[in-house]
């Protein structure tokens, strides 16, 4: 399969490893002082182009990827005050767009616990819930992605909760989330429900970033040849 890397920094370079290990071939790696373009032969020969930039970055890069029709797997966090827009292109234009905000299969596993943990929590009065989340120092965007996805998971699904609010909240109904950042930690998010009595706590640890690489290659196979909005639930047959 013919493959575009947009962005060419730590992810780029862990998804460009698995990719060729799985056959694939890198037609051009996009980055911010790259030769490579959008408007080339080399893009427009893409079957799936792989987004990991920046928040602010990947915005334009889809509406680039969108007028060239290029399927998009995207990866990039922090820009998704900007998914509204990117859900009427990809509808009104007939594009491909998978989004997951973190694509490692045992993350993806870990949101549907979450979601279920959340259920069985309404059972059980005395208990409050919040969560940690822990990166690297150069990540950009607080909280992560994964959280705001593990939040939803507990605000869709547990009674106690109606937002989220990042470090720090007066309200009883926000569930607060700690954004913490040191050295090179590839991303830890732990949910704990606190009582008087005990705690239940369910957390996630990647050990480097190559699960999050596999799972992005093996959605830009998955996207070939569909249509529409696509994630890691329609992959892994979840909900
Ligand atoms: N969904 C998921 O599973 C995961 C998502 N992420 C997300 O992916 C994103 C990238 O992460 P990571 O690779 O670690 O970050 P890096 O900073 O290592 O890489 C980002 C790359 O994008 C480049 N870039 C910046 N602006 C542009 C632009 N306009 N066009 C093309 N390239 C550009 C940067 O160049 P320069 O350095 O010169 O600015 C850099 O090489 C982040 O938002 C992160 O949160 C990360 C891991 C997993
Ligand atoms: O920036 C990162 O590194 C990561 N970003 C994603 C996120 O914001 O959730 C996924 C993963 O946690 C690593």
């Amino acid at each position: 399969m013919k493959i575009a890397l947009i962005g060419y920094g730590k992810m780029g370079k862990e998804i460009e490893k698995i990719a060729l290990e799985r056959g694939h071939e890198i037609v051009c790696r996009i980055d911010i002082n790259s030769p490579d373009t959008f408007d080339s032969d080399a893009f427009r020969s893409a079957q799936v182009a792989i987004e990991f930039t920046t928040p602010e970055a990947a915005y334009h890069n889809f509406l680039n990827c969108f007028k060239y029709h290029v399927p998009v797997v995207a990866g990039t966090t922090g820009w998704l005050d900007k998914m509204d827009d990117i859900r009427q292109c990809v509808a009104g234009e007939n594009q491909t767009f998978f989004y997951a905000s973190n694509y490692s299969l045992g993350v993806n596993i870990f949101f549907a616990i979450n979601k279920q943990l959340a259920k069985l929590m309404n059972r059980a009065d005395g208990y409050d819930v919040s969560m940690v989340e822990v990166h690297h120092t150069q990540k950009l965007d607080a909280p992560s992605g994964t959280a705001i996805t593990l939040a939803e998971g507990i605000i869709d699904n547990y009674n106690g909760k109606s937002a989220w609010a990042l470090e720090s909240s007066d309200k009883k109904e926000d569930l607060v989330i700690k954004a913490v950042r040191e050295g090179q930690v590839p991303g830890i998010h732990t949910i704990t429900y606190d009582s008087e009595v005990d705690e239940i706590m369910i957390h996630h640890s990647a050990k480097s970033r190559k699960g999050f690489a596999l799972g992005a290659v093996l959605a830009a196979e998955f996207t070939a040849g569909k249509k529409g909005w696509l994630g890691m639930n329609d992959l892994l047959c979840l909900e």
